[in-house]
């Protein structure tokens, strides 16, 4: 069976996307985990499946699998790649594209400067809902972890992250404390951690280890949570631009119930062909 597919990435946060609208393919946890492998594999952070929508208010549905296999609810990077792989590949003629996750639905818009925004909805703080072992939402959470004392913001985009605010990113220990929090059991489903250097109210720098995928060079989501709680901390603004190691994204929150919006790039890097 000859499967098409595209290489694409967000900011270096990189992808293998699938058509399963022209196509059907399934892949087992065991294929997804090798064909992710840099080394025997595609190589990619997570992959992502294009599917027909699940409700006919929707455009698509899209599925979602982190390099470990284990398939998620969330990829903010990822819905950017979606939005210019459904228009390249002519499965819609429209810019803005209406998409469901495991988690809800979005708006994506494809920019006249090739950027695209993605309507992330609205965070959402109750501990229950991220999911987060608390009994009621604080701006700053105190965890322990072996022997570390920990103060970290949580919030879900759709997915779980915690972000702590550091000095330096550069310096920041994301290999030792990333691993510590990923798999937490104050937070049953695992979280996403991201580690955040507050230059000032508009402008940080953030680093992310990824649950299921590790430090990757991007993390759309992650951005939106590291705004979305520095703003409830009263430390950032409502237009932030955050620097990753693979690049900038604008996060725009009014705060409140509002929506959150987050806008990038989207690379293509090349169309391939796998014989399963
Ligand atoms: N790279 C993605 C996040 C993937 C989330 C996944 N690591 C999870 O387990 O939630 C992004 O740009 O939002």
């Amino acid at each position: 069976m000859q499967v098409q597919f595209s290489k694409m990435h967000g900011l270096g946060n990189d992808f293998m996307v699938i058509d399963n609208v022209t196509q059907n393919v399934y892949f087992s946890t065991e294929k997804i985990q090798q064909l992710a492998d840099r080394n025997f594999g595609i190589g990619f952070d997570q992959l992502l499946m294009v599917e027909p929508p699940y409700d006919p208010e929707e455009d698509f549905h899209y599925r979602i699998f982190n390099a470990d296999g284990s398939e998620v609810s969330q990829c903010g990077n990822g819905a950017r790649c979606f939005a210019r792989f459904v228009k390249s590949k002519g499965l819609i003629n429209r810019s803005k594209i209406r998409v469901s996750t495991k988690s809800g639905k979005m708006t994506l818009y494809l920019e006249k400067d090739g950027q695209v925004t993605v309507n992330m909805g609205r965070p959402e703080f109750e501990p229950s809902k991220i999911p987060l072992k608390a009994n009621k939402h604080e701006k700053t959470y105190v965890i322990r972890a072996d022997d570390h004392t920990l103060f970290c913001g949580a919030v879900s985009m759709g997915n779980p992250h915690c972000v702590l605010e550091v000095d330096n990113v550069d310096t920041a220990d994301v290999h030792t404390i990333g691993p510590l929090l990923e798999r937490h059991d104050r937070f049953p489903e695992g979280v996403n951690v991201g580690f955040m250097q507050i230059l000032s109210a508009d402008h940080i720098r953030l680093r992310v280890f990824e649950r299921g995928s590790g430090e990757t060079l991007a993390c759309g989501s992650g951005a939106c949570a590291a705004v979305a709680i520095g703003q409830i901390q009263g430390k950032l603004g409502k237009d932030v631009r955050v620097d990753l190691p693979g690049g900038s994204l604008r996060i725009r929150w009014q705060g409140a119930d509002s929506t959150l919006k987050m806008t990038g790039p989207a690379e293509h890097i090349y169309d391939g062909q796998l014989t399963l």
